[in-house]
């Protein structure tokens, strides 16, 4: 069903809970992705959109999800010199994504606060990347610590900074709601349903788990759009965020 839902409208955090569950749109065709969100129907009212798809003709798809009432989440993770990423960002403002993530570096997250000012975007710092464990920051070139307190530090600079919520693993995810305020969103992906494999993921956490840490948001890929039937496996997860959310 179309909806005449204006690009200008403002994005409360998650007040109808179907946005919680945000699904990974990781597909190489435009097509392929219309076909996906066609099966998965009201299921799904909040897709993301990365690289493969972005890159593959994916911008056009934002303004349809939203005029088809869907919320969008343009995972484009952005690092560059503050200039480019300000003006960047404003160009992006302009799509009708509710969320863009950029990479938790200051500079970056300064520029980009910049860019969006005056839009309804919000901004989300990926703080370490949820396939990456202590052993592979040492080989990236940081001194030997824990993957959480990393993502501590970048919590507590995102929040000095005045980002609208940050990425990082479920796991995390209850020490990082002490250090932001409750109105910085904590959104996660390495979401796995018991059972499902974790894939290239190594900090991981079911549904449930990570809505009983306090996630405002989970990321959800390969769980759903590789399943035999992406509806059911999407309600599945609703349903387990629901339950999880009441209790
Ligand atoms: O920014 C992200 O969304 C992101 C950050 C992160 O630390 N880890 C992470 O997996 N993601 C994204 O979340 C999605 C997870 O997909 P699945 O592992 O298939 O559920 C992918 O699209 C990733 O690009």
């Amino acid at each position: 069903m179309r909806s005449a839902m204006s690009l200008s409208v403002d994005h409360p955090p998650a007040k109808d809970i179907r946005h919680k569950l945000i699904i990974g749109l990781d597909i190489p065709s435009v097509e392929e992705a219309r076909s996906v969100i066609r099966r998965i129907g009201d299921a799904g009212a909040f897709y993301k959109i990365g690289y493969q798809l972005a890159y593959a003709g994916g911008f056009d798809l934002v303004r349809e999800l939203v005029d088809d009432g869907k919320k969008v989440f343009l995972d484009l993770k952005l690092h560059d010199i503050g200039n480019t990423v300000e003006e960047g960002v404003r160009s992006i403002s302009r799509l009708g994504a509710t969320f863009l993530t950029v990479h938790a570096y200051p500079q970056t997250m300064r520029a980009a606060v910049a860019g969006k000012a005056g839009s309804s975007l919000k901004i989300l710092a990926v703080t370490v990347l949820t396939s990456y464990d202590d052993q592979d920051l040492i080989e990236a070139g940081y001194a030997a610590g824990s993957t959480a307190d990393l993502v501590a530090k970048r919590a507590g600079q995102a929040r000095e900074i005045g980002i609208d919520g940050i990425v990082c693993a479920a796991p995390e995810a209850r020490r990082m709601r002490g250090i932001l305020g409750r109105e910085q969103l904590i959104v996660t992906p390495g979401i796995r349903p018991s059972g499902s494999p974790a894939g290239d993921q190594k900090r991981i956490l079911t549904p449930a788990d990570a809505i009983h840490a306090g996630a405002d948001h989970l990321v959800v890929g390969r769980p759903i759009i590789g399943a035999t039937d992406p509806r059911a496996a999407a309600q599945a997860i609703m349903d387990e965020i629901s339950a999880a959310s009441e209790a």
